[in-house]
C-alpha cells in the first residue's frame, strides 16, 4: 500500500481496523471438525488454520506468495556502548543479506520465503533518544510508509524481521513507554552485553523515559522519540498487512516491541499476528503476554532477522497442508465419533 502520509492518516487507520471474515472462519471451523481425526487433536494446527482462513476470507486458506521483509536501521544510542557491536556491522550485514551470507537467507529459503531486504538511511543514525527525539515526524512517517510498501498485493502471509545494532535498547525502551515497568523489565543483553553492558543499557532506558516524560502518549509519539526506523516500519507493516487482512508471523522481542506503542493503545492490532517463537531475550516473555500472543516455538534463539518466525512459517504451513489435504469421515468412508 502506499503508506503514511500524515500521522491522521496513520491514526485514522490504527482507528478502523478491519477484523476477520466470520463465515470464513466458521466454515473453516466445521471443516476441521469434518476431517478424519479425532475433534481438536491437530491442536493449535487447528487453530492456525482456522485463523488464516478469517484473515484471507477463504475456507481453504493457502500460501503461494509469502515474503519475510527485515528493515534495517541505525541508532545513535549506540553512542552509549550498549551492544556488544559497533554500529558498522548493521550495513555490512545488510550487504551479506544482499549477498545470501546471512542465517535468514538459509531460513527463508528452508521456509520458501522471498527475502525483502529494505535499509533505511543508514547513513544517517536516528538521533540519540536520551537527549532528543530519535526522529523527527517527517523521519518517522517516511519509515512507517517503507513499512507499509513491503505489503504488496496477492501477498498470502508476511513475515517481519529487523537487523540495527543497539535496537535492543529502543526495543527496551518502546516496550517501558508502552507498557510501563520499569528498565530492568525490559532490558536484556540483546547481542550479548556483560552485566556492565545491562547496567549501562537500563541507564540509557530510564534517562529516556525521564526526558520523553511530558510528551503525550501515542503510540506516533512513543515510535517517533524512542524507536527507530526499522522498528517504525514494522509498525507500519503490521498496520498496512491489517487494512490488506494479510496476516503477520512476528519475529523475537525487537520485532515485537513495534507493535508495542499501538498495542497499548489499540489491543486488537495483534489479532492478525501470529508469534513466530518466544526469543531468548528476556523481555520478549514478558510483551507476548502484554501483546496477547501465545509463541509457535521456543528454542532458545536470540538472533532477529526475522529468524524465529522464519522457522516458525513451517508449522503454518504444516497446519494448511492438513485442512486442505486430509479427507472428511464421509470422503474416507470412516466412521465419525458415536
Ligand atoms: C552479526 C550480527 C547479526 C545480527 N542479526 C541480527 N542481529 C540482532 O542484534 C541487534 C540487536 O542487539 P543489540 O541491541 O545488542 O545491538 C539487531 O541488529 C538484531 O537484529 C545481529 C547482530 C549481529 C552482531
Ligand atoms: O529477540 C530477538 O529477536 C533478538 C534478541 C537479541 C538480539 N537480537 C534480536
Amino acid at each position: 500500500m502506499t503508506g503514511f502520509a500524515t500521522v491522521a492518516a496513520f491514526e485514522a487507520a490504527l482507528g478502523a481496523l478491519p477484523a476477520i471474515d466470520p463465515d470464513a472462519a466458521a466454515a473453516a471451523r466445521a471443516r476441521q471438525a469434518r476431517l478424519t481425526k479425532p475433534a481438536g487433536s491437530l491442536g493449535r494446527l487447528e487453530d492456525i488454520a482456522v485463523f488464516l482462513a478469517g484473515w484471507q476470507g477463504r475456507a481453504l486458506p493457502a500460501i503461494d506468495r509469502a515474503r519475510v521483509a527485515i528493515f534495517a536501521g541505525n541508532h545513535g544510542v549506540t553512542a552509549h556502548g550498549v551492544s556488544a557491536f559497533p554500529p558498522e556491522v548493521t550495513v555490512q550485514m545488510v550487504a551479506n543479506f544482499e549477498r545470501g551470507g546471512a542465517a535468514i537467507n538459509a531460513l527463508a529459503g528452508a521456509a520458501g520465503l522471498e527475502l525483502a531486504v529494505v535499509p533505511l538511511d543508514l547513513d544517517r543514525p536516528t538521533a540519540d533518544f536520551t537527549i532528543a527525539p530519535a526522529m523527527d515526524a517527517y523521519e518517522c512517517l517516511a519509515a512507517l510508509s517503507a513499512g507499509a510498501a513491503v505489503v504488496e498485493p496477492g501477498l498470502d502471509l508476511l513475515v517481519l524481521g529487523e537487523m540495527g545494532i543497539g535496537n535492543s535498547t529502543a526495543a527496551a525502551a518502546l516496550c517501558a513507554r508502552g507498557f510501563g515497568g520499569s528498565a530492568a523489565d525490559w532490558v536484556g543483553p540483546g547481542t550479548g552485553v556483560d552485566d556492565a553492558g545491562i547496567a549501562r543499557k537500563r541507564v540509557v532506558v530510564d534517562r529516556a523515559i525521564a526526558f520523553h516524560a511530558a510528551a503525550p502518549l501515542t503510540p506516533f509519539e512513543t515510535l517517533r522519540r524512542v524507536g527507530g526506523r526499522e522498528i517504525a516500519a514494522i509498525a507500519g507493516a503490521v498496520l498496512a498487512a491489517r487494512m490488506a487482512r494479510v496476516p503477520v508471523i512476528l519475529d523475537g522481542f525487537i520485532c515485537c516491541s513495534a507493535v508495542a506503542p499501538l498495542a497499548a493503545m489499540t489491543g486488537a492490532i495483534t489479532d492478525h499476528c501470529l508469534a513466530g517463537h518466544c526469543s531468548a531475550e528476556p523481555g520478549h516473555r514478558r510483551l507476548l503476554d502484554r501483546l496477547g500472543l501465545d509463541p509457535l516455538l521456543a528454542l532458545g534463539m536470540r538472533l532477529g532477522e526475522g529468524s524465529g518466525a522464519a522457522v516458525a512459517t513451517a508449522i503454518v504451513r504444516a497446519a494448511l497442508a492438513a485442512h486442505g489435504g486430509m479427507a472428511t469421515f464421509a470422503e474416507a468412508g470412516v466412521s465419525d465419533a458415536g
